[in-house]
């Protein structure tokens, strides 16, 4: 298997894409933010599956980080990542130092004049400047479930998601459906604002416990692992219970909180919606996806399960 390309340079990663469509072949890309697992190395499988050439993008984006969460504490591990993307073929990793115009440069891009002088619905990327001031915003479906605990995400996730995709300019862009809400705020930008990019959703996968991959679980304790194990057991019990018949929401929500708080979680939010709009539902009718998330010390974690 030969080494991945290595790319820093906005410049250089649409040269090469560009190059490589002309020749007639396809690209699909992955964004993650490092720190890779199982379930990064999932959604390649399935890129794999639809192109040609595999790009996969390592970047932890400050504008979807609100001061107060946890930018600065962001797992990573660069060299383990290039082992496991070599080893899954990817052609090109894409990593850039920096992807905003900043106008004045510190460690997170204007993160310390953030802190200092943060006014509401502030990101770390903000830096009271002539830097980056451009957001892109899905206004309905950004409100709600991660969107109201975290205020600045959803328009962090869709401007960063934009860039990419205007400097590699893929044919197909595969996101987990474990960040369920994030994949269908980029599937309406991409409708909204004519991409000529198909978003793929890709199934979660999960640890032989049932307990959802994700970057954050290397921050959990062996005993708040143990009790985070509570969210699938209660999506479980939700699901099982749905099928026997119990159709009111508000008693599989309560099911699940009741179940997490036991195990000791804090719960975040739970919500029931329907599966392409996301509106909260009262009466299972429709296909719905039962929405999680819930703290476990200064854990966040967030999991799903669709009802079809
Ligand atoms: N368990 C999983 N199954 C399927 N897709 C996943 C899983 N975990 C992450 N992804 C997807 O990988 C992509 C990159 O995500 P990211 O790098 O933020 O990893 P993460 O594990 O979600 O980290 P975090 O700790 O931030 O939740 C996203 O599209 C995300 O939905
Ligand atoms: C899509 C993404 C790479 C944008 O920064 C991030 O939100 C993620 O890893 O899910
Ligand atoms: N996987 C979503 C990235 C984030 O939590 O910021």
């Amino acid at each position: 298997m030969s080494e991945p390309e290595v790319l820093r340079d906005k410049a250089l990663m649409r040269s090469w894409s560009r190059s490589r469509r002309c020749n007639g072949q396809t690209i699909a890309l992955v964004p993650t933010m490092g720190f890779l697992h199982e379930g990064h190395l999932s959604l390649i499988r399935t890129a794999k599956s639809l192109a040609d050439l595999i790009i996969v993008s390592i970047y932890v984006n400050p504008g979807q980080f609100s001061p107060s969460e946890d930018l600065s504490t962001y797992p990573s591990d660069f060299s383990g990542d290039l082992r496991k993307l070599s080893a899954a073929g990817v052609n090109v990793v894409f990593c850039p130092g920096e992807l905003y115009h900043l106008a004045s440069v510190n460690e997170f891009g204007g993160h310390q004049e953030a802190i200092n002088g943060e006014r509401e619905g502030d990101s770390c990327l903000e830096d009271g400047g002539s830097g980056h001031e451009t957001w892109i915003r899905v206004e309905r479906l950004e409100k709600g479930m991660c969107g109201t605990s975290r205020p600045v995400f959803f328009r962090g996730v869709a401007t960063v998601v934009a860039k990419l995709f205007n400097i590699v300019e893929p044919d197909v862009a595969v996101f987990g459906k474990k960040d369920y809400q994030q994949w269908r705020v980029i599937c309406r930008m991409v409708r909204d604002l004519d991409f000529a990019v198909k978003v793929i959703g890709s199934d979660i996968i999960r640890d032989v416990d049932g307990l959802a991959m994700s970057s954050r679980n290397v921050h959990l304790s062996p005993t708040q692992r143990e009790k985070a194990l509570s969210i699938n057991r209660s999506l479980s019990k939700a699901k099982l219970a749905a099928e026997k018949g119990q159709k009111n929401c508000q008693d599989l929500k309560d099911l699940i909180k009741q179940t997490i708080s036991e195990a000791g979680g804090k719960i975040d939010y739970v919500e029931i919606v329907e599966q392409q709009g996301l509106s909260p539902v009262e009466e299972i009718s429709c296909p719905i996806v039962i929405c999680v998330a819930a703290w476990f010390g200064n854990v966040r974690l967030i999991d799903n399960l669709e009802i079809d």
